[in-house]
């Protein structure tokens, strides 16, 4: 896999496409703004997503969507609830038997479905899918920090030259079998780590923070289990892994922007000063309509959208959370 393209220049398609040319890959990143394409090209700069991070000036961008997919493996790096849209427009151009690696983190609205599945369901039949995931962090993957992830494919041999293509040795992907384990952990942590941030923003205490990433990560293993996931995935840097970063960090848009909503914040008014997307206000509700659909408990979860998307105060949301029948640990 000497060829990459990445689709969607927003920070994380930058920092990947950044990684792959460190790793010795000739990079082609498609992004829809030409602004961010000549500024790419032009400055090694992604001022707009990106800031602060200078970039390889062998990394090429460019706007037209068939040149990125000239490839041996495509990076799907859009938010969420746009990759399928962009996947119906890539699927005339794309490379047959080209892998397509997900790099979103998200469920879609709309469906309740997993990125896996929409992906599925966009390109040619028989594309060979593959997901990245796990704890990092955009701007310190582009610095060269050391950074640890999962790359998780259900065919053969996908995940190990995805490994070989983009490993460096400060981007340490480790390779995995189990596709839905990896893509669940990384979508249903953006909705924990707004409900950290919550509770963090609410001053409620370093114990209900253990409290909550030790229930959160019951409640991923739980729902990721019924969609197919093996059990030791949520445990490593897919889920587990990525959950303690993000849940505790102020450098996740999800955290931060619960934290604000714990001080008292409104959520129009806090995504408004934001172009950034935060994945977990739309996954939060398609995460609990799904468990929903599928008897599972997912009471944090649910308490985020209640307070997200339903209009649920704060008072009410944590009172709810705190008068919960007492139960046995674990299932
Ligand atoms: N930033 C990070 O540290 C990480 C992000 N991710 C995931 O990567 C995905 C992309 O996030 P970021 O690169 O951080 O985004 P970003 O917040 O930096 O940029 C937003 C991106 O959305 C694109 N966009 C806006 N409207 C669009 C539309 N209508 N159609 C298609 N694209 C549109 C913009 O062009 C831009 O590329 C998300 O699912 C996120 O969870 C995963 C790991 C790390
Ligand atoms: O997924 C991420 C780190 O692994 C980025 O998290 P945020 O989208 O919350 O910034």
């Amino acid at each position: 896999m000497q060829r990459i393209g990445v689709i969607g220049a927003g920070a994380w398609g930058t920092a990947l496409a950044q990684t792959a040319v460190r790793a010795g890959r000739d990079v082609v990143l498609w992004a829809r703004d030409a602004a961010v394409v000549d500024q790419i090209n032009r400055d090694h700069l992604n001022r707009e997503y990106l800031p602060g991070c200078p970039l390889d000036p062998a990394l090429v961008a460019t706007p037209d969507l068939a040149a990125a997919c000239e490839a041996d493996a495509v990076l799907l790096v859009v938010p969420a609830q746009f990759l399928r849209a962009v996947c119906r427009d890539l699927a005339p151009l794309w490379r047959p038997g080209s892998p397509a690696v997900l790099c979103s983190k998200g469920i879609e609205l709309s469906s309740g479905a997993l990125m896996t599945d929409v992906v599925r369901a966009e390109l040619p039949a028989g594309t060979p899918l593959a997901c990245l995931s796990g704890p990092s962090f955009a701007a310190e993957v582009a610095k060269g920090l050391p950074t640890a992830v999962t790359i998780a494919s259900d065919v053969d041999g996908v995940a190990e030259q995805l490994v070989q293509a983009l490993g460096t040795r400060t981007f340490r992907p480790y390779h995995s079998a189990d596709l839905i384990g990896a893509e669940t952990g990384g979508a249903v942590k953006n909705v924990l780590a707004i409900a950290c941030g919550i509770l963090e923003g609410a001053g409620l205490g370093d114990n209900a923070r253990a409290a909550l990433l030790t229930r959160g990560l019951a409640e991923i293993t739980r729902l990721g289990i019924a969609l197919g996931g093996q059990p030791q995935t949520f445990m490593g840097l897919s889920g587990m892994g990525d959950l303690m970063l993000t849940a505790t960090s102020m450098q996740s848009r999800n955290f931060s922007l619960g934290f604000a909503l714990g001080q008292g914040r409104a959520l129009a008014e806090i995504l408004a000063e934001r172009k950034a997307v935060t994945e977990g206000v739309a996954t939060a509700a398609a995460v609990t309509a799904l468990a929903r659909q599928r008897g599972i408990d997912m009471p944090l979860c649910a308490a985020v959208d209640a307070l997200l998307n339903h209009g649920q105060a704060l008072p009410e949301v944590i009172d709810g959370l705190l008068t919960r029948p007492f139960r046995q640990e674990q299932g």
